[in-house]
């Protein structure tokens, strides 16, 4: 580093008046700006708090090469201290606030959670015109559009590589290495704790309640883990996918949510044996229409790269006009894998720490006033072909007439698997893979096998997409 060198070299320059040395004096002042420490202070010392902490501590080397700084943590506001790291040096308050009101603090980093103290503190930082970086994607997705307006006005950035599939640097991805695109759709399983889950539950047998609270040990799950297993985190995480995929505004209040629960491990076996697997994934697909913006279990084609992302991995299908498909893959959830990103974004935060707000990526890739309020469709106009599992009363012709409604609806049978019944029993598992059809006609469809006599009970529905 030099900044002894380039301090004594600003000095001499600045006493000079012209033209030539008057710019050299500014690159030479913003090279001196730019050596001075940027102060953090860290809000919330849970599973992503302390793994900040710690990866921030032991690759303090390199990040400040990187960097061209050194970053400091000036001080840890926490509830109460955390044994998974060692804060006996730092300066720790109890009151968060006290953080973002630190006139020695820069930047937030704000690791609490939730969307009440969380965005109390970080309108506070924001008034007190210190950076954010945060890895609250409940945050983003329901108030971001306004936390970024206040921001932008205070010439503050809010960063959030840690809110979207952890450690998986998917917001860099599509806000600077994709910008030359149209992004055509994005698919991806974002939440960890339900792909964990799935793939225990599809793999080992294991029983929903029995993988999730150990989901809950490993800190993969959110406070409340309903936002988890109903689909509500991948909602969060998909709008600000598709905010910035798309260069709209975020809209939470639009996104069509279904979780994980009502899976049933024999759904799992039968998609297998059709040479599919089911994902929990978040779609946000723009056509002429309008937006799709869906998060539901989907059936998908056991060949592709993301049918076989396993465990707490998260992986992310981008489809831009000119590079075609891309893949990111990664883990997504844990204290580390998640520092990975929050760290990531305080190098960005300190690369940029002296340039004008206008020479930074913007929020959400586009420049705000760019951003387009496109329609978002309701999933009852969404197209997609479906995995139809219903239990019939096993007599002849029950096939032929599920059949008929299906086709009066538009709506062809791509396969079937129709099981003998079990030893002495009347009952048989049908189970049907249609065609490509509007969801509307679909559930009309549903509606009328679901009045047969031979019938028995609701039918369950999942969709499915080829990923192609
Ligand atoms: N765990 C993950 O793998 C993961 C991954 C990506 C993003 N996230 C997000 O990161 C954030 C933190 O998640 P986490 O898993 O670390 O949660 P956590 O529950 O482990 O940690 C949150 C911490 O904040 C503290 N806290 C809450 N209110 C506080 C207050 N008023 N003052 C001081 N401390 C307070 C809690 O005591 C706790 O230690 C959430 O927004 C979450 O969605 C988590
Ligand atoms: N609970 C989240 C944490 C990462 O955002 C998950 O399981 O994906
Ligand atoms: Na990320």
């Amino acid at each position: 580093m030099f900044p002894l060198l380039f301090s004594g070299s600003a000095l001499r320059v600045r006493s000079s008046e012209s033209d030539t040395q008057r710019f050299v004096n500014r690159v030479l002042q913003k090279e001196v700006d730019t050596l001075k420490p940027v102060r953090i202070g860290i809000c919330g010392l849970g599973t992503v708090g302390s793994g900040t902490f710690n990866v921030l501590t032991r690759n303090a080397r390199e990040i400040s090469a990187r960097a061209g700084t050194d970053i400091i943590i000036e001080q840890v506001g926490a509830r109460r201290d955390n044994p998974a790291c060692d804060t006996s040096s730092s300066n720790v308050t109890r009151d968060v606030f006290e953080v973002a009101r630190n006139p020695d603090v820069d930047v937030v980093v704000e690791l609490i959670g939730g969307t009440t103290v969380a965005k109390e503190l970080v309108e506070e930082a924001i008034a007190s015109g210190k950076h954010v970086v945060t890895a609250n994607k409940a945050l983003i997705a329901e108030f971001g559009n306004e936390l970024f307006a206040k921001a932008e006005a205070k010439g503050v950035t809010i960063s959030f590589e840690a809110a979207v599939a952890g450690g998986i640097p998917i917001i860099k991805a599509l806000r600077e290495g994709l910008s030359g695109n149209r992004v055509e759709w994005l698919a991806g399983i974002i939440n960890g704790t339900g792909n964990f889950i799935l793939t225990e539950m599809k793999d080992k047998g294991r029983a929903f309640e029995d993988v999730l609270k150990e989901a809950q040990k490993l800190g993969y799950a959110e406070a409340d883990p309903t936002f988890d297993v109903e689909g509500i985190d991948a909602a969060h995480k998909l709008v600000i996918l598709a905010s910035i995929a798309f260069g709209m505004p975020l809209q939470f209040d639009k996104i069509f949510t279904e979780g994980i629960s009502a899976i049933e491990p024999q759904d799992l076996t039968y998609a297998e044996s059709l040479g599919y697997r089911i994902k929990h994934l978040g779609i946000a697909r723009q056509s002429d229409k309008g937006v799709e913006l869906r998060v539901h279990p989907t059936l998908i084609p056991a060949k592709r790269l993301i049918a076989n992302v396993n465990g707490v991995m998260n992986a992310v299908l981008v489809k831009g006009d000119a590079v075609g498909p891309t893949l990111y893959y990664g883990a997504g959830a844990g204290a580390e894998p998640t520092a990975s990103a929050v760290v990531a974004d305080l190098v960005d935060v300190a690369r940029g720490f002296s340039a004008a707000q206008e020479n930074k990526v913007a929020h959400l890739g586009f420049a705000a006033d760019a951003l387009q309020d496109l329609p978002v469709l309701p999933i009852s106009e969404v197209t997609t072909a479906y995995y139809l599992r219903m239990t019939a009363e096993d007599r002849p012709g029950v096939l032929n007439k599920v059949t008929q409604i299906l086709s009066d609806s538009g709506i062809s049978i791509e396969a079937v698997i129709q099981k003998e019944p079990e030893e002495g029993g009347t009952e048989v598992p049908l189970i049907l893979l249609t065609n490509r059809a509007v969801e509307k006609q679909l559930m009309e469809a549903i509606d009328g096998i679901e009045r047969l006599e031979a019938i028995l009970g609701e039918i369950t529905h999942i969709r499915v997409e080829s990923l192609g």
